[in-house]
């Protein structure tokens, strides 16, 4: 639908003519997309963006005017131009669903080609799935708090500008979100959209109750009258009281109320009893103002009676984790189908690179519930009848045997020599998938303060690898430094 080509880094392209310069364009590499910490120390992540990733990567290719404005940069050859111009991806990806529960340096994403072809994704990639994961775990996260209260995404206007906007309202309906106040998203995706109305509505009118009547007439069926302009029990609950009544009399059905200031749990209680006395017993109560996860918990366990929540700033931006960070590093290299894994050492343990091409396998117990997952290499055989033990890769002593399980991988083909052979999902079957997806997991993984640690590890094969790698490096460094 939108061709990113260019929405890239320089260093993509410098690299890029750097490899044809030398000879190396056609070397082939797999490249890992991973994050290594989870976000608001939370238990889970919840996998996004791979749509957007599919539709990158089917509309990669440079127009003319780009071509043109990278010669202008009088830094790359003709002969990179003309590479340029017929460039296409014509390798392999695989990846983890959307609404996917994942764990650190688990490969979100596994893609494998020519290096002049799969150095170029990196920062798109990137750009696209660490927002989407981002908001879509913040928004199961608050919509886990909110119980079985429905979540209204409202937060376009202090989105961090139209894009994240409308990727944000995407990827917090994955997360669980009911409907989106962004219509755009809404055209564009299919979200239900929905909402009340704003301050202005009711001050624009001669009093409270002409507001409230003159919205009630023009919107009958999706009345939910905004009652904190003035006086929220004092005016806003009996006038709406009263149109909501009107309403009824004339057949209709009044939605409800929104509360968006003061204490929330005190007014709704307060508002929950007056609609119930005036025989509204089925109008609900929306409440909005500076939401979030710690906000709704808190004033839920408060008593309040609130049905429905907007959630607008502090969903859309993710506030208190702004960003994921998620990474594209090389796992390995090679010449026509024959790879060799590749490392990067680093000082800092979380930073090593796991070598090799690799896949991801989550193990459940008979009654369905996830055990642990298991980032393996791709040739490895898991049998399902044969007690297995997992440890902890980096403390070692760390045990778990693991019997009578079930096993299922989850990074699935995308792409085949450049073509999709995958069927992109209905954005409404990934919510429902994402829900069920977190069924899987115990309470204890997916409560929002100081969750237990789902299990990850490294396979023995995978970890004595690593160990490998990791010593003949070592060894070379200090043979070369004794040579020196
Ligand atoms: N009972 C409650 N428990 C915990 N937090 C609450 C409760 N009621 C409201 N809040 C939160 O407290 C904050 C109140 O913010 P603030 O003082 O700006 O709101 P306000 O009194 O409604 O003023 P304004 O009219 O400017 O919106 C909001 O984040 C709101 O969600
Ligand atoms: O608080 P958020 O989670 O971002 O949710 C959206 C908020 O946006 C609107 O407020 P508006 O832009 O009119 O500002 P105000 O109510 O804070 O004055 C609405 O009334 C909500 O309070
Ligand atoms: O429809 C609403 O009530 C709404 C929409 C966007 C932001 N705040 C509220």
């Amino acid at each position: 639908m939108e061709n990113r080509t260019m929405l890239t880094d320089l260093y993509q392209l410098t690299m890029m003519q750097g490899y044809l310069v030398n000879g190396y364009h056609n070397k082939e590499a797999v490249f890992d997309v991973y994050f290594r910490s989870l976000p608001f120390n939370g238990g889970y992540a919840l996998a996004a963006g791979l749509e957007q990733v599919v539709d990158y990567i089917e509309n990669l290719g440079f127009e003319e005017d780009d071509l043109e404005y990278l010669r202008s940069l009088n830094i790359f050859s003709e002969e990179f131009i003309k590479e340029l111009k017929n460039f296409r991806f014509t390798g392999n990806i695989d990846a983890i669903p959307e609404g996917t529960a994942v764990f650190p340096y688990e490969p979100l994403i596994r893609v494998k080609g020519r290096i002049f072809e799969t150095q170029l994704l990196e920062t798109t990639i990137l750009n696209l799935v660490n927002f989407e994961t981002l908001i879509a775990t913040k928004a199961s996260r608050v919509v886990s708090a909110a119980g079985g209260g429905s979540v209204m995404e409202f937060g376009l206007r202090r989105a961090q500008g139209p894009d994240a906007g409308i990727l944000g309202a995407r990827a917090a309906y994955i997360g669980g979100c009911q409907s989106t106040s962004n219509v755009l998203a809404g055209k564009r995706y299919g979200i239900p959209v929905a909402g009340t109305q704003a301050h202005s509505w009711i001050q624009c009118f001669p009093s409270e109750l002409d507001a409230f009547r003159a919205y009630a007439h023009t919107f009958p069926d999706m009345c939910l009258l905004l009652v904190d302009t003035y006086n929220v029990l004092k005016s806003g609950v009996p006038n709406a009281i009263k149109v909501g009544l009107e309403l009824e009399a004339e057949g209709h059905q009044f939605l409800g109320i929104r509360l968006d200031s003061g204490d929330l749990t005190y007014l709704s209680k307060e508002a929950r009893r007056m609609l119930d006395e005036a025989g509204l017993k089925k109008a609900i109560i929306v409440a909005s103002n500076d939401l979030d996860e710690e906000t709704i918990f808190a004033i839920r366990a408060q008593g309040a009676a609130i049905n429905s929540w907007g959630v607008g700033t502090n969903l859309i931006t993710s506030k208190d984790n702004p960003s994921l960070g998620g990474v594209y590093k090389l796992a390995a290299e090679g010449d026509q189908g024959v790879f060799h894994p590749r490392l990067k050492v680093s000082e800092n343990i979380a930073k090593i690179t796991n070598p090799g091409i690799k896949k991801v396998v989550r193990f459940y117990d008979r009654a369905g519930k996830t055990m642990a997952d298991l980032i393996a290499l791709e040739d490895e055989v898991f049998e399902e009848g044969k007690a297995l033990t997992i440890f902890d890769p980096i403390q070692t002593w760390k045990r778990k045997t693991l019997t009578n399980f079930r096993t299922r991988e989850l990074l699935v083909p995308i792409f085949r020599e450049g073509k999709r052979v995958y069927d992109l999902p209905k954005l409404k079957g990934i919510q429902l998938y994402a829900h069920k997806e977190l069924e899987t997991f115990w309470d204890e993984v997916k409560r929002l303060t100081n969750p237990h640690n789902y299990i990850v590890d490294l396979s023995a094969n995978l970890f004595e690898l690593k160990q490998q790698l990791l010593l003949t490096i070592n060894n070379d460094i200090k043979s070369k430094q004794g040579v020196e």
